[in-house]
């Protein structure tokens, strides 16, 4: 019998997630083994230093530890959640499959009487530790007190419970891939809170020249979800910002369409940059370069490099 080996980060939806993966794995492949290996990242072990490496622009540190296991082959698969991975994958490795998308939506879980973003008090205290939700909820409901939140899921929930916010923000998938969907209070629409490039997706990252690990995760790739996260990352990649930027790209399929949609915004929602392009999906990764380019046009660049710097 064949094994594969897949690495994940140990966390609770890092390991839900990459039971998902092998569950669906092992449907297609039945006669393969499959294992998981947990990795610990510099995320992981230093949550203190991750404020500091963002503003640096320090990507990837969720990925480093496991693309390093990866081209060492002591794991032959590893799932990441695409929007914490970078645009570009180091020489040697590449994104071999990308399953179906959950829902890519943020979501609100609040206090009692706080169950809506439209409908919270003046001054509510919302935590999160994103600069796009950041951004975009100013720009939203300037009134807003947005504080810093961090951790994992568990940790945020744990939060909510105390005194310090009134309600917080998550991306839907992680609490829908924990079984935790009972939780969520309100789905917020993309028109208030654009989601991150690539939320709610994962990636399957193999070794480049690993042709049979590579056939195996393809089997549960996904086109359609492929298509959309491609012109969000192009997007991203385009405007040369990464995952703490305060950007946000959502692409939609419809009859045949693909709609990208991108914000960038100042940090303090002041100013939210928002545009559109649409074309046939197959051009997905020109329609995120373009947006990107217009963009920039509109001075997107001085946004990020103001967000970068703090
Ligand atoms: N940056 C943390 C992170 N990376 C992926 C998810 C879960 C959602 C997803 O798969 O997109 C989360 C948590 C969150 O944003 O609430």
């Amino acid at each position: 019998m064949r094994t594969v080996t897949v690495g994940t980060r140990g966390s609770t939806l890092a390991l839900a997630q990459t039971r998902w993966v092998v569950a669906r794995l092992k449907e297609e492949w039945p006669d393969t083994d499959f294992r998981i290996q947990t990795i610990t990242t510099k995320g992981d072990k230093d949550r203190q230093a991750l404020g500091q490496l963002a503003q640096k622009g320090d990507k990837g540190f969720w990925v480093k530890e496991i693309e390093d296991a990866l081209l060492q082959s002591r794991i032959d698969i590893a799932v990441h959640s695409l929007k914490d991975l970078p645009t570009e994958q180091p020489e040697g490795l590449e994104v071999a499959s990308i399953p179906k998308r959950v829902d890519a939506r943020d979501v609100l879980i609040g206090k009692e009487g706080m169950k809506r973003l439209a409908d919270l008090p003046q001054g509510a205290r919302v935590g999160t530790s994103s600069v796009r939700r950041r951004a975009f909820l100013k720009a939203f409901r300037p009134d807003l007190q947005v504080i810093d939140l961090r951790g994992n899921i568990d940790t945020r929930l744990a939060a909510l419970a105390g005194e310090e916010y009134d309600a917080i923000i998550l991306a839907a998938a992680g609490l829908i891939r924990t079984e935790m969907r009972n939780r969520i209070d309100e789905f917020v629409e993309p028109d208030i809170l654009l989601p991150a490039p690539g939320q709610g997706a994962l990636a399957l990252e193999t070794r480049a020249d690993d042709d049979l690990t590579i056939e195996v995760a393809y089997a549960i790739h996904d086109h359609l979800t492929d298509d959309r996260i491609t012109a969000e990352r192009e997007f991203l990649a385009g405007l040369g910002a990464g995952c703490m930027a305060p950007v946000g790209a959502h692409a939609s399929v419809k009859g045949g369409v693909l709609t990208l949609e991108g914000w960038v915004a100042a940090l303090d929602g002041s100013k939210v940059i928002r545009a559109t392009s649409a074309g046939e999906p197959s051009e997905c990764a020109d329609l995120g370069a373009e947006l990107a380019a217009d963009m920039l046009d509109q001075g997107a660049a001085a946004l990020i490099e103001a967000a970068r710097e703090g």
